[in-house]
């Protein structure tokens, strides 16, 4: 299913564990920053809804999608967190670097749920334009850090 068929902000209360007792990393990269704050709005008040406490939400700032692999394996290991969520939006321009950025993002963030023991959960936007970004950060498809706030939260307490 795409995107274009499903509202990315919603979920059932019901079906997601409190999350009170839980510790969040937020690392988000700062470009496209109209698009990277609202997708962390969307994480951040998803969290809230569902328990979590705002001392427990730890942010960081990248530079750019490239650096949050880095920085989520940075924060996971200095920081007592039970999840991360790696926020980012890339968007094609005039060149192959987009494919670069996109593929090693996504290669590095997979890479640290294999070697972590916690769960960095992939929220980062690959678009074609502005507006496609727009629509998935709290636009008419919903909010992409919703949704990953969401698996953040499924993620930390699998299997318990
Ligand atoms: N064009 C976009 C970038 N490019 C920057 C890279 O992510 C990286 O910071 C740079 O190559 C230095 O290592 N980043 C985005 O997040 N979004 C873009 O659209
Ligand atoms: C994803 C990018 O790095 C891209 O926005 C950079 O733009 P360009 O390909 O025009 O240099």
């Amino acid at each position: 299913m795409a995107t274009e068929n499903k509202n990315l902000s919603v979920y059932n209360k019901n079906t997601i564990p409190n999350a009170k007792a839980l510790r969040f990393g937020i690392v988000v990269s700062e470009w496209n920053a109209e698009i990277t704050e609202g997708l962390f709005d969307g994480a951040k008040e998803a969290l809230i809804d569902c328990g979590a406490l705002e001392e427990n939400i730890t942010r960081w700032n990248v530079p750019g999608s490239f650096e949050l692999t880095f920085g989520s394996k940075k924060l996971a290991t200095t920081h007592n967190v039970d999840a991360i969520i790696a926020i980012g939006s890339v968007i094609q321009g005039e060149t192959k670097h987009f494919d670069f950025v996109c593929s090693a993002t996504a290669q590095g963030i997979k890479d640290l749920n294999v070697q972590l023991d916690i769960p960095v959960i992939f929220c980062v936007l690959t678009d074609n334009n502005m507006q496609q970004a727009r629509e998935r950060s709290g636009g008419k498809h919903g909010n992409k850090g919703t949704e990953a706030a969401i698996a953040a939260i499924k993620m930390a307490t699998l299997g318990a």
